[in-house]
């Protein structure tokens, strides 16, 4: 088997980072994890912009950083795609492209050779000829692209590469990064906070939460069974963490959260998630009598529409963070405002159960 494209198990104790992953060769890694979580320090530990104080960075294979290691960016073998293109303004699009080859020393002849294959693998190729300041934002970044991938990088880091564009171009973009990433066998980082960047381009997924890694597995797995809140807001599932209290059931906080254990725990005890639809949850003022069903009392934070239903967002008295979509209908009954105290009862049978 290769060495993994990149392994950083690195701590950065100004910026109080102290991170561990692996992107294994060939495989598109999505980093993600709110503001300030330490997201652009494992692009700088990867690229060499960052010096880790302890531990080390891997790049295929090579020890890059690390006590007695220090390879500098250039050196690295690491493409950046980031927001903005960053062409060089006095090369036409061709010369941008052959760039990164010719720096590494292949002959003119052959780097233009590499940058028309590039430039055409990113449906680039009418635009060779093209000076830089006469593209649009979304064909600076395709050009941008094909220069990243022109020299052959062990890595490539996309720091959220379409964020600079409007909603079509970038999902043009984003078919074209599918195209170029997946099954490819070149490996990526990609910086995102957009759900169908992680759909269209990731095999794997980072959750970074304060400068620590607090989830990692594959996007099926993160997305299927998230295991942080930032996790369960990206998969749109609502999710509490806390004590398996019984096989179906979890003690997050103050409530007792039943549902259905959906394969068999590893232990009797242990950390556990419950899980479920904001559209699986229903809005009351106070808490219904009759059937078993979990009752969870929030205030309200926030109403907002989303797409025919209303999504009320609240939040337990300890802190989690909780949502219901409901009929606009059941809500004027209501009359819930930002700031009422309401009851969101699930049925247990909607309610997944997993180890965390
Ligand atoms: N140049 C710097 N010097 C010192 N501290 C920094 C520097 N850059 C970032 N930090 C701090 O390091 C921590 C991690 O920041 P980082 O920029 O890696 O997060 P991020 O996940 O990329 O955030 P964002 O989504 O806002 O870009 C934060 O606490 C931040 O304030």
């Amino acid at each position: 088997m290769s060495a993994p494209a990149l392994s950083v198990r690195a701590a950065v104790p100004e910026r109080d980072v102290e991170i561990e992953l692996t992107v294994p060769a060939g495989r598109v890694l999505a980093l993600l994890g709110p503001n300030g979580a330490g997201k652009s320090t494992v692009l700088g530990l990867a690229a060499g912009t960052v010096r880790p104080a302890d531990g080390e960075v891997h790049v295929a294979g090579r020890r890059v950083a690390g006590e007695g290691a220090w390879v500098p960016p250039h050196g690295r073998r690491i493409s950046l795609l980031a927001q903005e293109p960053l062409l060089l303004p006095h090369l036409d699009v061709l010369a941008n492209v052959a760039f990164g080859p010719r720096a590494r020393g292949v002959a003119r002849r052959a780097a233009d050779e590499v940058a028309r294959t590039r430039l055409a693998e990113v449906g680039a190729e009418a635009l060779a000829e093209r000076r830089v300041h006469r593209l649009s934002g979304g064909q600076a970044q395709r050009v941008a692209l094909a220069r990243a991938l022109a020299p052959d990088p062990h890595l490539l880091l996309l720091d959220e590469p379409l964020s600079a564009l409007d909603v079509d171009a970038a999902a043009q973009l984003r078919q074209v990064l599918r195209a170029a990433l997946r099954g490819s066998g070149r490996a990526a980082v990609v910086v995102t906070h957009d759900l169908l960047d992680v759909l269209a381009l990731a095999d794997d997924v980072v959750v970074l939460e304060a400068g620590r890694v607090v989830e990692q597995g594959t996007t099926a797995e993160v997305l299927g069974r998230p295991r942080s809140g930032f996790g369960a807001r990206l998969a749109g599932v609502n999710l509490l963490l806390g004590e398996r209290v019984a096989a179906d059931a979890v003690r997050a906080g103050d409530e007792v959260v039943h549902g259905l254990a959906s394969a068999q725990p590893a232990a009797r005890t242990g950390r556990a998630a419950a899980a479920f639809s904001p559209r699986a949850v229903a809005v009351h003022r106070t808490a219904p009598g009759g059937s078993p069903r979990n009752v969870l009392p929030v205030r309200v934070t926030g109403l907002e529409q989303q797409g025919a239903l209303v999504r009320v967002r609240g939040e337990t008295a300890s802190g989690t963070r909780l949502a219901a979509d409901v009929t606009p209908a059941s809500l004027s009954v209501l009359r819930v405002g930002v700031g009422d105290d309401v009851v969101l009862v699930v049925k247990a049978a909607e309610v997944e159960i997993y180890d965390a």
